[in-house]
């Protein structure tokens, strides 16, 4: 038999994406655009121990029971990884910055030669509360200097991304956006989306 085209997986509620940080929310507005129908739901989910994706994926998990929706739910969890120290602050980096700021965390790094780094994000799409929350994994690699830049968004100026003279504080927001670990995890977010062939409830050009 012929196929005749992809039947609509399921008729879904807008996304809902959780967050605390509205500078996370501003950067995932700017990316998705109206690429997927989301509204955002502001939440101070809690900080989990262990691997990014177990963290990320067990954050979607509590956030969907929180929500108490039925529709899907979207987090994401940020790391940032030191190579000299085998990939810590990773994500416990909040902690860090909170504690000890940029200086304190270029400090960490005195003791080596090597000041590469990379961003690490992680997406994670609860679709309901008995399926495993999918991931969606985005990196960004470059070094850790001396602050440069705006200091309106963690540590966007001690990461400097390689190609780059520009630390991401320094960069226009559509350039930190072309190549960051948030808009490389979310372009994959985009393609599930795209190739699940949701449908959803309400006209996607509507953003809450
Ligand atoms: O509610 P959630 O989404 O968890 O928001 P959060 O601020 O707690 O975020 P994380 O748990 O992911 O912790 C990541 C830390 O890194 C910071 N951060 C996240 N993305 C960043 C980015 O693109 N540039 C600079 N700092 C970032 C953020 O402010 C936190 O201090
Ligand atoms: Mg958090």
């Amino acid at each position: 038999m012929a196929a005749t085209g992809r039947a609509a997986a399921a008729l879904l509620q807008p996304v809902t994406f959780v967050t605390g940080n509205a500078k996370k929310l501003e950067e995932v507005r700017a990316i998705l655009g109206n690429s997927i129908p989301f509204r955002s739901l502001k939440l101070d989910l809690p900080e989990l121990q262990g691997e990014p994706e177990d963290i990320s994926k067990e954050k979607a998990r509590i956030a969907a029971k929180e929500t108490c929706t039925h529709g899907p739910v979207l987090v994401e969890d940020t790391c940032l990884c030191f190579s000299a120290l085998k990939g810590l602050p990773g994500p416990y980096i909040k902690w860090f910055l909170e504690k000890i700021g940029h200086e304190g965390l270029n400090n960490l790094l005195m003791a080596y030669e090597d000041k590469s780094a990379y961003a690490l994000c992680v997406f994670s799409l609860s679709l309901g509360p008995n399926a495993d929350p999918i991931t969606f994994l985005g990196k960004t690699v470059g070094k850790i200097v001396p602050p440069r830049g705006p200091k309106d968004f963690g540590w966007d100026p001690i990461f400097q991304p390689d190609g780059y003279d520009q630390t991401y504080a320094e960069m226009p927001k559509e350039e930190k956006n072309k190549i960051s670990h948030r808009s490389r995890a979310l372009a994959l977010v985009k393609s599930h989306f795209a190739e699940a062939n949701y449908t959803f409830e309400t006209d996607p050009s509507i953003q809450q």
